[in-house]
């Protein structure tokens, strides 16, 4: 079983002084799923992530990320991940084409640089320096930097904070393309959409736990949801039910009105609305 497994956790804990940020957490993330991880600011989420990054030692709890404790981890265990963190690439003075074969040369088979480049919407900037890089050109880097080592398994934290929704779109598809090659993805993300668009099961972490994980279509019993049926009635109010069987509603609505029904809409439960049921905002 772990074999299918990118990410297995069990009982992962990790405190700062009095404060305990990962209470008892347990995950597991398979190859080649994008796992999406939500949850409030100070949910515990980037700590977990730092301690699957090997980047922060924990107090407890087993944790093998592809197949290896990250406590443990050496260089060949490293270059199978890639990790793009926020507001890394700060090398003012080099050109972007420059930046991405200095990292593809601590890689034991980096992918090609000015094809990568490319993938991430750079190819008009690759003889910029840094420095002269927008906001969402300098994130587009930073994952240049994290996919340049080709990684089996992806970190992305927070990924497209600033980008303008024409870059947002684009680097979803980036995204597509990396996990339709196979590449297993982990994101954290406050965007619920994004959660939605991209990943195949969410995670949402509250009080250092996971306290959901699903499709972001079943989170939350969604798919179970009652709808939401809203008309308008002649004298110019909204009218609202809920029901179960929301077509039989608007069939019964169509006739009563003899067609057409006034301003109808027929709404679920969003994602976000689940969400922040789930995490106590709602
Ligand atoms: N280096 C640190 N030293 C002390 N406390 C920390 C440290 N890093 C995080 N914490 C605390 O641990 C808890 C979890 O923080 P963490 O950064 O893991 O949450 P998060 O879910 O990533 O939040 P956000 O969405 O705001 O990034 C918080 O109470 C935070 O204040």
């Amino acid at each position: 079983m772990t074999n299918n497994l990118a990410i297995s956790v069990r009982g992962l804990r990790k405190s700062y002084g009095d404060n305990t940020a990962v209470d008892g957490l347990d995950l597991a993330v398979h190859r080649g799923e994008v796992f999406a991880l939500l949850g409030p600011n100070g949910a515990g989420k980037t700590t977990t992530v730092e301690i699957l990054e090997g980047f922060r030692q924990r107090d407890g709890g087993d944790v093998s990320v592809l197949g290896v404790d990250p406590a443990r981890a050496d260089a060949a265990w490293r270059s199978r991940v890639g990790i793009v963190l926020q507001g890394t690439g700060e090398f003012d003075e080099l050109t972007v084409r420059e930046v991405v074969h200095h990292f593809a040369g601590f890689y034991p088979e980096p992918d090609d640089p000015d094809d990568v480049i490319s993938r991430v919407g750079l190819a008009g900037k690759a003889g910029s320096r840094t420095h002269a890089l927008s906001g969402g050109q300098k994130r587009r880097l930073d994952v240049a930097l994290g996919i340049i080592g080709r990684p089996e398994l992806l970190f992305l934290d927070e990924p497209t904070t600033g980008f303008d929704p024409e870059a947002r779109r684009e680097f979803w598809e980036l995204i597509r393309g990396l996990a339709a090659a196979g590449t297993t993805i982990v994101l954290t993300t406050h965007y619920l959409d994004e959660a939605e668009t991209l990943a195949d099961r969410v995670g949402v972490i509250a009080g250092g736990r996971v306290v959901a994980v699903d499709t972001p279509a079943k989170l939350g019993e969604r798919e179970n949801a009652l709808a939401t049926v809203a008309w308008r009635t002649p004298d110019g109010s909204v009218e609202r039910a809920q029901s179960a069987t929301p077509t039989a509603l608007v069939a019964e609505l169509a006739a009563r009105y003899g067609g057409e029904v006034p301003g109808l809409t027929v709404t679920r439960p969003t994602l976000e609305d689940i969400y922040l049921t789930m995490i106590g905002q709602r």
